[in-house]
Parts: C-alpha cells; structure tokens; sequence
C-alpha cells in the first residue's frame, strides 16, 4: 500500500488478535481465516500487533511470520494496514520498523521505551530515528493509559515542532478542553480514541478508534461508524448502549477479576462469535474461561440486538 498521510487515517481500524494453539504456539491457520475475514468485512483498516495482538510477547521470527502473512493479504486486497512495531525495547522497535516498513504498510504504530522513562531529548532521539527509519511511512504513536509516560497535547505539539513526522496517535482521549487542544495541534494530526467513544470521540474532533467495538464484530463497528459519519442521532444513541454493555458485561472482568485489556478484548470477539480464536492469551497471561462465553453473548443479544444481525 501506499504510505497514508495523517488526513487519510480515519475511521474504524480493527486489531489482529493473536490467535494460539493450546501449546502456546501460534495457529497460523486461524490467522489467516481472520486476516481474510477482516478483509471481507471491509474496515477501515486493520492493524496488528497491538496489545490485543500480544506484541510484547513475540519472538523475533514470531514477529516476521504474522506481518509478513499480513501484508502479503492486504497489499494483494488494497485493504489500508498498519503494522505494530511497538515494544518495550527501543532496539526491538527500530529493528522491527526496518523490517516492517518492508512491508509497505500504509503506516507503522509504535510506543514510547518503556523500561526508564526517556527525557524530554530521548525522547526526541528515540522518535527521530525511528521516523528515519520507518520514511517514508509515517509513524502512529500507541500511548496507552498504562504508559509509564502519559503524553498531554502539549507534549504532542512539541514532537510535532520539532519536526518529528508523526502522522497520527492511538490514545484514550480526554475532556472537551483535550479535544480543543489537539484540534489545534501544529499540523495535520489523526486523533484515534477507544473504540466504544467513537460517536462522542468523532463529534469533539477525533479521526477514528483502532476499537474494541471491532474486537466485538467488526462488521457492527464499521456500519456504526458510518452512521457516526452521518452523524446519524442513532449513532449516539447505540454508543450508549455500547456503553452499558461495556460497563455491565467488560468493565467487571478487569476491575473485579483483575483480567488484562487484552484478554477482554480477545473474550468480546469470541462473544460476537465472528472468528473461531479463542479467548487463550498467551502465558503468563489469562483469558476468560470459555464457560463465560455464552452468559455474556445472550446479555450482549438484549443490549445490543444489531451485533448478531
Ligand atoms: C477501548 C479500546 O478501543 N481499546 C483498544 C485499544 C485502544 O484503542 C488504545 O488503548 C487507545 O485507547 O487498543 C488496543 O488495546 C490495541 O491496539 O491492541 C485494542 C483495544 O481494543
């Protein structure tokens, strides 16, 4: 694909969710069923390796065998696709950019090191090199709630000065004061905020969601965005009862049970049921036991009829 300029990357992205064998290994063949899925689904885009794709986790040959599959399928549909390079490590990162702009993707995702908190010239140092590296793909920067470096518009604003060719952030959002900052960043800037405020998100400024609400049905997501786009008053009222199913069926498994975003995100898709991955996460990580499965999809059947349509 062709690099994607920052007023190009919008809408609903959906993740690669890592799927596994009981052994841990990955199962290539569900991937590829996913990988296809997706595509016919007709997303936005599609990006791997993001925290519900287990990038922390990945051997290096891991790593290449996904994207290298992943790309080939969406360079050979014309389906926009990022590739996560994020990881912990800053040496990690940039060999995996190397390679994986390659790859043509339409952009890459990374994060910031995460071991010691890099100052402000690391950081500078970091994000230079890596957008060296990655040109002329442009860099989307994950910056997660549980960053140990949590980035405020300002920070952004002086990434961007200082001539760093970010295209793009994947971030939980903020407050209608956030929003107006980051409307007013210095230049072209794709604002993507979590997948169940995207009526909200998209009315206040934003681009897009790399979502949750895809995890649970992509196809569902993808027709909510486009009446989101409508700026339909259906929009908003289907994002509350997202809301409430995240609140009342999700939100309890990570704040009661202690399971991890990425483990609720790989149990919402086998809640939609439009994929056979199961909801594994790889070790030392727990999933949700399959028991729960269906308790929650006929929960989910009352709040949100038009997933299983
Ligand atoms: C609520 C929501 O949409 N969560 C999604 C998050 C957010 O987009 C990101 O943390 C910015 O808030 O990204 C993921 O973790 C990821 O890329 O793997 C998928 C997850 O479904």
């Amino acid at each position: 694909m062709t690099p994607l300029s920052a007023n190009e990357i919008n809408g609903n992205w959906a993740t690669l969710l890592l799927p596994l064998n009981a052994d841990d290994s990955i199962n290539y063949v569900q991937l590829e069923q996913e990988i296809d899925t997706l595509i016919t689904f007709g997303v936005d885009g599609i990006y791997s390796n993001g925290t519900a794709g287990e990038f922390y986790n990945q051997t290096e040959a891991e790593f290449d065998g996904i994207n290298e599959l992943f790309a080939e399928k969406c360079n050979d549909a014309g389906m926009p696709f990022q590739i996560g390079c994020s990881h912990m490590s800053p040496k990690i990162s940039l060999e995996r950019v190397r390679r994986a702009r390659l790859l043509r993707p339409s952009a890459i995702q990374i994060i910031l090191p995460d071991w010691f908190v890099p100052s402000k010239t690391e950081l500078t140092d970091y994000l230079q090199m890596i957008a060296d590296a990655a040109a002329p793909v442009g860099l989307v920067l994950y910056n997660p709630p549980h960053a140990k470096k949590k980035l405020l518009p300002a920070d952004f604003a002086a990434i961007l000065n200082s001539g760093i060719p970010l295209v793009g952030c994947k971030v939980a959002g903020g407050d209608t004061q956030w929003y107006e900052e980051m409307k007013h960043l210095p230049q072209p800037f794709s604002v993507f905020v979590p997948g169940h405020q995207l009526a909200t998100g998209i009315s206040l400024g934003a681009h897009g969601a790399y979502s949750n609400v895809a995890c649970l049905n992509p196809a569902f997501a993808q027709k909510w965005y486009d009446s989101i786009r409508k700026a339909e008053a259906a929009a908003f009222e289907l994002e509350k009862r997202i809301q409430q199913f995240m609140s009342e069926c999700i939100v309890p498994y990570i704040v009661n049970e202690g399971y991890s975003n990425q483990a609720v995100d790989k149990f919402m898709a086998a809640v939609g049921g439009w994929t056979s991955i199961d909801t594994q996460l790889r070790w030392p990580y727990r999933g949700i036991p399959a028991e729960h499965i269906l308790p929650i999809r006929e929960k989910c059947k009352n709040i949100l009829p038009e997933v299983f349509q």
